[in-house]
């Protein structure tokens, strides 16, 4: 017992570092953000190490007395990952940062012609349950006539150059789309400290049978919402004709995932509850990155209505209510908020009854 057995890798997989230099010989102005890319991949490998220890590096998962400007209280792995890919950022040429950890955009290198927006730790109430988590970046070109440091990241979605997440999970794995290339993913070999191709992603499926979304907010959610949720619910009775299943894992990045690989349909959307107009999700840093994927995957990405890669951002915290996944179920979400013929359809069949029921 203890010592480590050799795990055999599947032969020829292609090395993380390797496919970085290919896709820069191919477009050169890939350049910084496949250094920036190769220093957030080092600094995961870390932080997969940490996390992997668990209680016996320390308690990863306590709250702190400090919140971040969003009004989260702050874990210490919070804080932990923002400080080293802050620092993973200054090794990169990167011109600024924005972190979810962070009020305000950070300078780093003005010649740098990048900057890169983070949720440095995703999913921050699994850390002490031993569940899926990760960190999530948005690379954006820096724009030649900016006037602030924050206007470089007020760029739509459709304006990055590279976007995708870190998961630290059963596997450690990076997900990511750099220039025009496919999402792919590379799953650390933690014996090696490297990671290996693993998946070139897509289509995502055009129909599934999942959907994920928090249930316990469905008294504060439009109607358009509860009448999508209830219309799942009623499976092959109701008039979707399918039997669903629901998943909800509470980290953006282990939905994300999950969808990538097997179709399902996301939901995080506005509600009543005080400061959740837009939702929970914020647009730089977890909407855009991961819409940003979905779609180069062949899915779809709204705020509930519109594309969510079209969104201007007029503040790098704001929020965004946040719909992807396969094209048909995404797309129906929308119709149901915006065609009153689907709600005359379906208000006959449930007569404004809920789903939970008191
Ligand atoms: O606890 P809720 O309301 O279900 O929210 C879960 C969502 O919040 C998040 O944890 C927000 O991200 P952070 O942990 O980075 O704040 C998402 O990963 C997840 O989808
Ligand atoms: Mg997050
Ligand atoms: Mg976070």
């Amino acid at each position: 017992m203890g010592k480590r057995r050799d795990m055999p890798r599947i032969s020829g997989a292609q090395d993380f570092e390797a496919y970085l230099k290919q896709s820069v010989v191919a477009n050169p102005r890939l350049d910084a953000a496949a250094k920036a890319l190769s220093e957030i991949a080092a600094t995961a490998v870390k932080l997969s190490d940490l996390i992997g220890l668990g209680q016996l590096y320390g308690r990863l998962g306590a709250s702190r007395d400090s919140t971040n400007t969003d009004g989260d209280v702050q874990k210490e792995l919070d804080v932990l990952a923002d400080e080293m890919f802050v620092e993973a950022m200054r090794r990169a040429p990167v011109y600024g940062v924005v972190s979810e950890e962070l009020s305000e955009a950070v300078l780093l290198d003005p010649t740098a012609s990048i900057v890169v927006s983070m949720d440095p730790l995703d999913g921050s109430s699994n850390i002490d349950a031993n569940v899926s988590i990760g960190t999530i970046f948005s690379v954006l070109p820096t724009l030649p006539d900016a006037s602030s440091l924050e206007e470089h990241f007020l760029q739509p979605g459709s304006a990055q150059i590279a976007a995708g997440f870190v998961i630290y999970g059963p596997q450690t794995s990076i997900v990511f789309a750099l220039g025009d290339g496919p999402v792919e993913i590379f799953t650390l070999d933690r014996s090696d400290g490297r990671f290996f191709h693993a998946v070139t992603v897509g289509p995502i499926p055009k129909e599934s049978s999942e959907y994920a979304v928090n249930a316990s907010n469905y008294r504060h959610w439009e109607p358009s919402i509860r009448a999508f949720i209830e219309d799942c619910a009623r499976g092959v009775e109701g008039p979707m004709k399918r039997n669903y299943n629901m998943r909800w894992v509470a980290a953006l990045v282990a939905e994300a995932y999950r969808i990538l690989l097997r179709g399902g349909v996301f939901l995080y959307p506005g509600d009543q509850r005080p400061g959740y107009a837009d939702g929970r999700l914020r647009l730089l840093y977890e909407g855009a990155p991961i819409a940003f994927l979905i779609e180069r995957a062949g899915g779809v990405a709204t705020d509930g209505v519109n594309p969510l890669l079209d969104i201007v951002p007029s503040a790098i915290h704001q929020r965004t209510p946040l719909v992807f996944g396969s094209a048909d179920p995404t797309r129906l979400v929308a119709r149901y908020r915006s065609d009153p013929k689907v709600s005359a359809e379906r208000a006959p069949l449930f007569g404004g009854r809920g789903l939970i029921r008191g």
